[in-house]
Parts: C-alpha cells; sequence; structure tokens
C-alpha cells in the first residue's frame, strides 16, 4: 500500500466524483465512504478502479460477528486496498470481518488491509464519557480500543493524530494508524474535534491521513492536495 494521502471522496454521486478526479493526472490514494456508496453501490468502486486509483473503501461496519463476516467477503471481491470496522463492534465481530476477507479475496490478489474505528475524531473526551459512559480518559480507550483490535489480528486502527504515537508504542510501529481530522493551519475544523496539520501528523506518528474537505471544498482542489503532500513529505 502507498502512503500518499487518502483523499476523502464525500460526494452525493458520481458526476461530482469524475468531475473532481479529472483535475488530477496522476493515481490517487482515495476513500468512497457512505454518502457516495450508499448513493451508487458497488459500481462506483469498480469505475474509480479502473482509473488506476488505490481505494480505502471506509464502510464502518459494525454488525453481528456472522453480518459482518459475510459482508466482508462480498466486499473483499471489489479488489479495494483498505477497508475499516467499528472496533466497539468486539474481537469476535472484528475477527469475523478479517474471516470474511480472507475467504473473499481471489486467488493471486492480496487480502485488503483490515483497519477498526477507535473513537471518531468528531467525539470529544467529554462527549465520549457522557454519552458512552465510558470511565476513562479519551486517549486511554483508544489505547484499549487498538489493543483489541491488535489482539483480533487486523492490520490497524483509524484514530486521531492526537493518539497516533501513543498506539504505536503499544502496537508496534507496523501497526497502521490512519488518521482523519487533518486541518490546514487555520482551517475550518468543521464537525471535527480531534485535528491536527499533515506535517503534525507525520511527526505525531500517522502512518496515512485522510483529508477531505480541506481537499475537496478548496477553490484549487489540485493545489490543495499537493500543499498537503509537501507538508506531509516534508517531515
Ligand atoms: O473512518 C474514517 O475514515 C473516519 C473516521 C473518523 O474517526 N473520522 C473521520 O472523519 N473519518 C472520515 O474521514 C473523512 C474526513 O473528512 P474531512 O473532515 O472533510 O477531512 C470523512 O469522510 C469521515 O467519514
Amino acid at each position: 500500500m502507498n502512503n500518499k494521502p487518502i483523499i476523502a471522496l464525500d460526494f452525493p454521486s458520481e458526476k461530482e466524483v469524475f468531475n473532481f478526479l479529472q483535475k488530477f493526472n496522476e493515481p490517487l490514494f482515495v476513500k468512497v465512504g457512505m454518502e457516495l456508496y450508499m448513493q451508487e453501490g458497488p459500481s462506483i468502486v469498480n469505475k474509480i478502479k479502473e482509473q488506476g486509483h488505490a481505494i480505502f473503501l471506509d464502510l464502518k461496519l459494525h454488525d453481528i460477528p456472522n453480518t459482518v463476516q459475510s459482508a466482508m467477503k462480498g466486499l473483499a471481491r471489489l479488489g479495494i486496498d483498505l477497508i475499516n470496522v467499528h472496533a466497539a463492534g468486539g474481537r469476535p465481530m472484528m475477527e469475523g470481518a478479517l474471516e470474511g476477507l480472507e475467504a473473499g479475496t481471489t486467488a493471486g490478489n492480496k487480502r485488503p488491509a483490515l483497519i477498526a474505528v477507535t473513537q471518531l475524531t468528531s467525539t470529544t473526551e467529554e462527549q465520549m464519557q457522557v454519552e458512552q459512559k465510558i470511565v476513562l480518559s479519551l486517549q486511554e480507550s483508544v489505547l484499549h480500543y487498538a489493543k483489541l483490535t491488535k489482539e483480533a489480528g487486523l492490520d490497524g486502527v483509524v484514530c486521531s493524530v492526537h493518539e497516533a504515537q501513543a498506539i504505536a508504542e503499544v502496537c508496534g510501529e507496523d501497526f497502521l494508524r490512519v488518521t482523519p481530522g487533518i486541518r490546514m493551519l487555520g482551517g475550518d475544523a468543521h464537525d471535527q474535534k480531534r485535528i491536527a496539520t499533515p506535517d503534525g501528523a507525520k511527526r505525531d506518528g500517522s502512518s496515512l491521513i485522510v483529508v477531505g474537505r480541506a481537499i475537496t471544498g478548496a477553490a484549487n482542489p489540485v493545489e490543495a492536495y499537493k500543499e498537503v503532500c509537501q507538508l506531509w513529505e516534508a517531515q
């Protein structure tokens, strides 16, 4: 898997996606999330793949183990590079997800890397403690989920930059820390709560960054992407 910044294609339909992608003259690493996948279905993944882009399919599965296992078996056939579940679904669910992916990966192809969301980057510590009734610090909760994810045999987690270094120390450098909530210095945080810049992410232990609106909402998305790449690669 390459380590280019992952662009979140949070668009309502195929039309906006290809209008955006045709501005770039290079293979990208992109994320297809719920908004796009639920409108366009699996065909959008095939069409983006045909253009040579690497794909993170972000559907954040969270259900009983059998359901997630079966869903993953089908999704593996799409030939994506990276996919996720919610760690809160539990260890048997994560193990099921992995088995499903392995069963669905066709001969000669590589199994998609599987990561688990710990605490969403839109969640604050206070919100987690009040709403989820978790009596830990946010950092402790994320680390707990990271360890559980590693025990289940997955390849890494989604977390914020703020927890990435601690996860690397506990789970090892090879365990992926995929970090959304990336903003340029002074940029609008929107609904994100635990944010960082691309250079801060590299410095503080991210393996991969996910960048959406800072690129897709920019007046010049190609320039914005270049700027993100320079900051990410400069460290
Ligand atoms: O799994 C994810 O990709 C994800 C997890 C998380 O904790 N926070 C988070 O923002 N994301 C996704 O990352 C993207 C961030 O988008 P921007 O906030 O526009 O950069 C969105 O597509 C989210 O769905």
